[in-house]
């Protein structure tokens, strides 16, 4: 039995969409399913940890990587496998381990059932499964997450280009803050830090190479920060980050650890997988190889 959760909703309104042909495909293919839809923000954790329970060959999610954040924090712990059929804006989960765009081709490689297992982030219970952000672009999550723009691009298929709009929109008002990094027990400051991204996976906000190494399964984050430059200079540094460019400039340091503790001059905004978390101090985590994955 595979069970499907849908977020309607994803994608603006991707989500519905991609279940109506995923549920045709279904019925041709004479497979036992049963779907549930979320109704709010956290219903998936609910939902999945019910599915969890029962006998069955994957709980598949179908949204974006804030759906996929729920349904993985209801899931781990289960052995039971995660299957995603992309239906988001950004969908960089899906990207980052080559699961198609195509509903089709998706639903056809969980149907075949071969699994691996990727390592997730964990911030108190939290589990996070793409990348941790801190400071700036924990800012434009929050911007881009009530944006108007980000419903109106998805509408004409262009979603993944909404938290660019996001990002220069909080280009113009941020204030920089200093921190305090410690790692696996090592301590760094640095002043004037517009982000930190703690990585599992390379890219985040529609396919920006944050951590061009970060690999799902080496049991370490690939760390990015970014500290001491002129809005101008981050400006002009963003485009080069979708190619992962950035990491040659000498205002961006990168480090690999398992361990990640974040304390900042004042309180900056936490998100992971596009979801806003919580505010510094933080600790990050990693849980090596604790989600099982079918695709
Ligand atoms: N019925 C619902 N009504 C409102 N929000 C919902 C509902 N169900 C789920 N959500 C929330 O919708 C948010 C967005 O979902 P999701 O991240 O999957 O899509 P997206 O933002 O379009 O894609 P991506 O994260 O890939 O850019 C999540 O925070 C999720 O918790």
């Amino acid at each position: 039995m595979y069970y499907f959760i849908v977020n309607r909703v994803s994608g603006n309104g991707k989500g519905l969409k991609v279940w109506k042909k995923v549920e045709k495909l279904l019925k041709e293919k004479r497979v036992n399913y049963q779907v549930r839809f979320t109704e709010r923000p956290k219903h998936a954790v609910e939902i999945a940890k019910e599915f969890s329970s029962e006998k069955c060959d994957a709980v598949v999610a179908i949204g974006g990587d804030g759906t996929i954040h729920d349904v993985a924090n209801g899931l781990i712990g289960s052995n039971i496998p995660l299957g995603i059929i992309p239906a988001g804006s950004g969908n960089d989960l899906a990207r980052a381990l080559d699961i198609p765009m195509d509903y089709k081709k998706a639903l056809e490689r969980i149907l075949m059932g071969k699994q691996r297992t990727i390592d997730v982030g964990r911030i108190g219970k939290e589990y996070c499964i793409t990348v941790t952000g801190i400071g700036f672009d924990g800012k434009v999550a929050d911007v881009n997450n009530s944006s108007k723009y980000k419903n109106w691009l998805n509408f004409i298929k262009l979603g993944a280009l909404s938290y660019g709009f996001s990002v220069l929109h909080v280009l113009l008002n941020y204030r920089p803050v200093n921190i305090q990094l410690k790692v696996d027990g090592k301590s760094f400051v640095f002043f004037n830090v517009w982000l930190i991204a703690i990585a599992n996976i390379p890219n985040y906000g529609g396919g920006i190479r944050i951590c061009p190494d970060a690999c799902y399964n080496d049991g370490l984050f690939d760390i990015c920060i970014v500290h001491n430059i002129t809005k101008w200079e981050l400006l002009r540094m963003f485009p080069k980050a979708y190619k992962g460019k950035h990491v040659f400039h000498p205002s961006v340091t990168m480090i690999k650890g398992k361990h990640v503790e974040v304390t900042s001059g004042w309180p900056v905004i936490v998100q992971s997988d596009g979801e806003i978390l919580t505010k510094t101090p933080v600790n990050v985590m990693i849980q090596k190889e604790a989600l099982l994955i079918i695709s």
